[in-house]
């Protein structure tokens, strides 16, 4: 028992050996390049192929032909990832997304290469590299984590390695050559992956597909070093190893037997789904938003020739048409992944599950095995399948809700080879079983048409997620998750939406794939393959409904045309094509991960610096230059805008009337006339801490106080107010005891220097941080625990220091966001997109069906502003809305804003510009050191606290 115990412990010291060296790649990678290489096991299965043909094919002698594949053929391979793909990106100012994509594609077009060049099945003749004694990969594997450790911990060459890790900026700047130290990086991780792939190959299968899997599975390790602890990376890929080994020795009896064999066989999976579901996300929170999708409009008629296209195969015979057959069912498949990654932007590598579970729920359910179902005929458990796998969509929806970017695909990966190794690998779950096609519909030719008919329900179900509303909040969303919150977007609810309904149309294309097949094969639906469909998507446009359904017939035509491995390859090949040069041609406008993330960027200001006032003069503040204007007083179905009425910065009250708004449709108290903002709120004199602003002398004599006749008269809310709140940041007093209140028809100014704590009050009047003490009240009701887009449906309304815009939006879209969230049945609500637009100067024809990715900043603002006005909110908060406006734009933003307070709609403003808060503001609050150390008018206030 001991001796088998030993031989078990040291049977498993080698497993974990492969496993740590997996790790120790990959952790040097990432720390010299930020990049989690997904196509670690790809160089491991290529390098063994490589020693492989040298040894086997050629005859070299062992030594010559590992010093070859390990000294040259691995580093080389790294070597040119660096300079060809990677690099490339990195000076591109890629996200992670992008390099995620691209490492993704690398992974294919090897997988696909070899393939192509060595034939897709397993060779068992590998050579062995070190005897099968496992105390040779285990010194190995010490050697090599000592040597790393050794290296940057002790020479000039560790040392820039951390600089570079730590601020690639700052260290070039300091001289490091961080290209060099990225080249040294991406050849040790190819080395380390080409050592794994020949110890493990002669141990394991040596195919394309199977060995890069096996060697992405052990990424757990480098997880549980939160990619930066060798030691820790070492240390739990050993005693992985070990107990996944001891495991084999337990026989329990009964039902647990399977469980506990698949966990033995796949304790380094039971390990990637508890890393990257339970712990933390790792790398950067904040790759999302570039994902967002270039807009291209399909070119007229492609959808007729798409049909035409898909009608040809009718006429098609023999294996011809049995391989046609895939095509529909894959396109349905694809599609679920334009829902989940096109529109919603979230990154899923786990599709091929759903759409295995939809093919084998099918299967259960038609031959009766499904506990606690009865045996159904083929369509109604197509039907069932579909309903029964849905709400597992929430297995990768639940992480996707605190996951971005790297840490969403990893768990999202993780749970595709989760249920591909403990479901469809599993003989209790899948033997024996049998799928044929629904009565009826027996031959290809009657199957295929079926199929049509179901694919055409999917994009009619495709078609309404990715329209009006739910499409608008799931680009949204996608674009900027803070920005939809704050528009009042469920982000959340939306998420978990997004992959149910993505499951559902997975199952549905997996079930339809599986009776195509007349087999539930396990195969179909392997986790590599979930790689593929989303390389394809991404690359054929992911928010593309027939990028989707071309996608899936060049998969299936090539799979069936071509040598096995050249779809892999060119899905590859354009995958680091897209991530390498996005606007190399037209066609690249339509790839949506890359080509809208840098023109987001270029509209965007920087990230971690309010951007530089624009020098730049554009139409509508030419218009501020001309003198002053009244608005068009009662000009029937005419909203007058702020922006574009004359006046400048230091205009008072009187200009404040000149911009109350003229619109019909809102419901004034007169036919013809009405205020702009929630006219059912009441009058802006109504709290007591409100100036005396001359009374309104409109001609129409509305003042904003009395509400619309047809709509219920509200009486104004209680205001906005934090009672004593107290904030922290890891024990850190960032707020201290702070009270404040935001009253209607009144504009509240807080100042203070940096660290004061004004950002902190912004968030949690906002609803983005929660207070550790004291209460925020709204309306009479405690909101502390209320959610931020909670809050803005309630009448809370924000704008963001740094610009929350959607791109991939029209202005007009944009506000239509914040309509949606808000628009409450009455009809009169419909207009609030048009006001909005309106009074920001954004409803011209030629600006309003423009992207807002190509706009600048001015104008983005503008449209930030109208996205929140048009939920209609009795309160706005305001965080630095001047930063990076020129002048005449901080003139006319200061005129709208004075123009809403006057219509009673209660307004803070965090803002910077002292100036323009002496101007501006009614009262102001100066904060120090987490606490509000004076308040009172302007005037008096800011010559206070002046130095
Ligand atoms: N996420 C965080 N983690 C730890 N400390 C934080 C965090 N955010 C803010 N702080 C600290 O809390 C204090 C208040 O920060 P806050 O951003 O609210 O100040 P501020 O007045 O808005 O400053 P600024 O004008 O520079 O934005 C500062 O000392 C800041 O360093």
């Amino acid at each position: 028992m001991a001796s088998l115990s030993y031989d078990l412990t040291l049977a498993g010291l080698a497993v974990g050996s492969a496993a740590a060296l997996t790790g120790i790649g990959l952790i040097v990678t990432y720390r010299a390049t930020g990049v989690l290489n997904f196509a670690h096991g790809a160089i491991a299965m290529v390098c063994a192929y490589v020693l492989r043909q040298l040894t086997v094919e050629w005859n070299w002698p062992l030594p010559l032909a590992t010093a070859v594949t390990l000294l040259l053929v691995a580093p080389a391979i790294g070597l040119l990832l660096e300079k060809a793909v990677f690099r490339p990106l990195s000076i591109l100012g890629s996200d992670p997304a992008q390099t995620l994509v691209a490492s993704i594609g690398v992974f294919i077009l090897l997988v696909g290469g070899a393939a192509l060049i060595w034939g897709p099945g397993a060779k068992a003749d590998a050579p062995t590299l070190v005897s099968t004694e496992p105390w040779a990969p285990l010194a190995v594997t010490l050697a090599l984590a000592g040597a790393v450790w050794a290296v940057t911990r002790w020479t000039r060459f560790g040392s820039e390695l951390r600089a570079v890790v730590d601020n690639r900026p700052l260290a070039v700047l300091s001289g490091i050559d961080a290209d060099r130290v990225a080249s040294v990086g991406w050849a040790f991780g190819a080395f380390t992956a080409g050592l794994t792939g020949v110890l493990l190959a002669p141990f394991v299968r040596l195919d394309p597909y199977g060995m890069p899997l096996l060697v992405m599975e052990v990424v757990a390790v480098a997880v549980a070093a939160r990619m930066r602890s060798l030691s820790i990376a070492v240390a739990v890929a050993l005693a992985l190893g070990v107990a996944q080994s001891q495991l084999t020795r337990l026989h329990p009896s009964g039902w647990a037997e399977p469980l506990l064999q698949a966990l033995g066989a796949n304790l380094f999976v039971v390990a990637l789904l508890v890393t990257a579901l339970v712990l933390p996300g790792i790398g950067s929170q904040n790759t999302l938003p570039r994902t967002a999708t270039a807009r291209v409009p399909t070119p007229p008629g492609a959808w007729i020739v798409a049909a035409v296209l898909f009608l040809i195969p009718l006429g098609f015979a023999g294996s011809d048409l049995t391989t046609s057959v895939q095509v529909p069912a894959l396109a349905v498949i694809l599609l679920s992944l334009v829902i989940v990654t096109g529109r919603g932007g979230q990154i899923s590598l786990g599709q091929a599950a759903y759409a295995g579970l939809g093919a084998l729920f099918t299967a259960l359910l038609t031959a009766g095995r499904f506990p606690g179902l009865p045996e159904l005929p083929h369509l109604p458990a197509l039907a069932v399948a579909v309903l029964l796998v849905a709400p597992l969509g929430l297995l990768t929806g639940w992480p996707a809700i605190n996951r971005r970017g790297l840490a969403l695909a990893l768990a999202t990966f993780a749970v595709g080879v989760g249920v591909s190794r403990f479901v469809f690998a599993q003989p209790y779950a899948t033997s024996g079983l049998t799928l044929d096609r629904p009565a009826g519909f027996d031959s290809d030719r009657a199957y295929y048409v079926l199929e049509l008919a179901l694919l055409a329900a999917a994009l009619l179900f495709a078609i309404s997620m990715r329209r009006g509303r739910m499409g608008r909040a799931l680009a949204a969303m996608r674009d900027h998750e803070a920005g939809a919150s704050a528009a009042g977007v469920p982000v959340r609810t939306l998420k978990l939406t997004a992959f149910v309904a993505g499951a559902a149309l997975a199952a549905l294309g997996g079930g339809m794939l599986g009776m195509g097949l007349r087999a539930f094969d396990p195969a179909a639906y392997d986790p590599v393959r979930g790689l593929l469909w989303f390389a394809a998507v991404v690359v054929l446009g992911a928010d593309s409904l027939l990028g989707a359904v071309v996608a899936a017939a060049l998969l299936v035509g090539l799979d069936a045309g071509a040598r096995g491995g050249v779809a892999a390859a060119l899905i590859g090949i354009l995958a680091v094509l897209v991530a390498r040069v996005p606007a190399a041609a037209g066609w690249s406008r339509r790839l949506s991960l890359t080509p809208l993330g840098r023109r987001a960027r270029s509209a965007l200001p920087p990230t971690s610096h309010p951007p530089a006032r624009s020098p730049r003069i554009r139409p509508w503040t030419n218009k501020l230059s001309r003198p002053p204007t009244r608005l068009p007083r009662s000009a029937k179905g005419r909203v007058g805008s702020a922006y574009s009425n004359g006046g400048g910065a230091g205009a008072g009250a009187a200009e404040a009337r000149e911009t109350s708004l003229h619109e019909p449709a809102v419901g004034g108290a007169r036919e013809g006339t009405c205020r702009y903002v929630r006219p059912e709120h009441g009058s802006r004199h109504s709290s007591p801490e409100a100036p005396k602003r001359p009374p309104d002398d409109s001609e129409d004599g509305h003042t904003g106080a009395a509400p619309p006749p047809n709509r219920p008269r509200r009486e104004p809310p209680h205001p906005l107010t934090a009672h004593k709140i107290t904030a922290t940041y890891d024990g850190f007093t960032a707020l201290d005891s702070v009270d404040l209140s935001v009253p209607p028809g009144h504009i509240t100014a807080v100042v203070g220097p940096n660290g004061a704590g004004k950002s902190t009050l912004f968030h949690c009047l906002a609803g983005t941080l929660r207070p550790d003490k004291g209460r925020i009240t709204y309306d009479g009701k405690d909101i502390t625990r209320t959610p931020a887009h909670a809050r803005t449906r309630l009448g809370v309304a924000r704008t963001f220091q740094q610009l929350a815009v959607f791109p991939s939006l029209t202005i007009t879209e944009n506000v239509q966001v914040g309509a949606d969230q808000a628009r409450s049945k009455h009809p009169q609500d419909r207009q609030a997109t048009t006001q909005a637009l309106r009074l920001l100067d954004l409803h011209h024809t030629t600006t309003r069906h423009h992207p807002a990715a190509d706009l600048p900043t001015g104008t983005l603002r503008r449209v930030e502003l109208a996205r929140a006005l048009a939920g209609r909110p009795h309160t706005l908060l305001l965080d630095e809305p001047a930063a990076g406006l020129d002048t005449a734009e901080v003139a006319a933003l200061a005129r709208v804003l004075r123009a809403l307070a006057a219509d009673g709609m209660a307004l803070l403003v965090v803002e910077h510009d002292i100036d323009l808060v002496a101007n501006l503001a009614d009262t102001v609050h100066v904060m120090a050191a987490g606490r509000i150390v004076t308040s009172g008018p302007p005037a008096e206030v800011l010559h206070r606290a002046a130095p």
